[in-house]
């Protein structure tokens, strides 16, 4: 199976590196987590990955392909970004926003995007947007206007899909939807890489986890076996045991 190959990927502010040599191979059609304590840079190394944030040096290998080397509309044919409380100030109804997902596949003078209006209704759908389809999305709540920008991610029908943080603003019920979906996207076939805080979502549910400290990888590899007690310690500063979540039988993080 390929992977998406992130080599040495170094984001810097002046002199500062905010993302520093960092590498690893998520599994194409897996579900990867990045994991690490505030300012990490989870979020940065997720917008250089996908293209938004400027990055000094490395790649973004995708069947040998740098993904960071082609243009931005080919790069989102097959990449998306859902970032963390990311703004949206214009008036826009969430169908309207849903449809910029399409632009990349849309020809330059626009249109040329037959299928567009099956892809947004579908999309809407499976993200638990469509009743904020005529939304004005400045007006939506946090966890209601995220809804709608995974759906905008998802109408980009992309082979790589980079979620900052999408359980966030999410209440309980929603929060199982989001993993479900994720799940099911999975099994079609998309490269799943999220920023999570919840250790026990990634130890739940993520085939690989990236744990980054201070920019750079403290650890990467399969989840449970690189989630351990003692590097949870060391890179959180919290005492921690795993259990098992007695609804699910999946592992569940102690902290004291
Ligand atoms: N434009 C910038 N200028 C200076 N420092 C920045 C800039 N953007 C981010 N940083 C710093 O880079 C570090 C990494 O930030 P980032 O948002 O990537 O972390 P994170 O792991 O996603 O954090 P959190 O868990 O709090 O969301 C932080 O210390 C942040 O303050």
């Amino acid at each position: 199976m390929t992977a998406v190959e992130v080599r040495e990927l170094t984001v810097r502010v002046g002199d500062r590196p905010l993302v520093d040599g960092v590498g690893f191979d998520a599994p194409e059609g897996g579900f990867t987590a990045i994991v690490g304590p505030n300012g990490a840079g989870k979020s940065t190394l997720l917008r250089a990955v996908a293209g938004v944030e400027h990055a000094a040096s490395g790649m973004v290998l995708l069947g040998g392909e740098d993904l960071l080397a082609l243009p931005r509309r080919q790069r989102a044919r097959i990449l998306a970004l859902v970032e963390q409380d990311a703004t949206t100030e214009l008036p826009l109804t969430g169908r309207d926003v849903v449809r910029l997902g399409r632009s990349p596949h849309e020809s330059l003078l626009g249109g040329g995007d037959r299928d567009a209006a099956d892809v947004v209704a579908a999309a809407l759908e499976r993200a638990g947007a469509t009743e904020f389809a005529t939304r004005d999305v400045t007006t939506l709540s946090g966890g209601e206007r995220q809804r709608v920008l995974l759906a905008r991610a998802l109408a980009q029908q992309p082979r790589i899909l980079l979620l900052d943080e999408p359980t966030n603003h999410l209440d309980l019920a929603a929060q199982l939807d989001m993993v479900r979906l994720v799940g099911e996207l999975v099994a079609e076939g998309v490269t799943v890489i999220a920023a999570l805080h919840d250790l026990s979502l990634a130890a739940a549910h993520a085939d690989a986890v990236v744990v980054l400290a201070g920019g750079r990888v403290a650890a990467h590899g399969a989840t449970e076996a690189t989630l351990t007690p003692d590097l949870i310690h060391e890179v959180f500063g919290v005492r921690a045991e795993w259990t098992r979540n007695p609804i699910t039988g999946r592992p569940l993080l102690a902290v004291g």
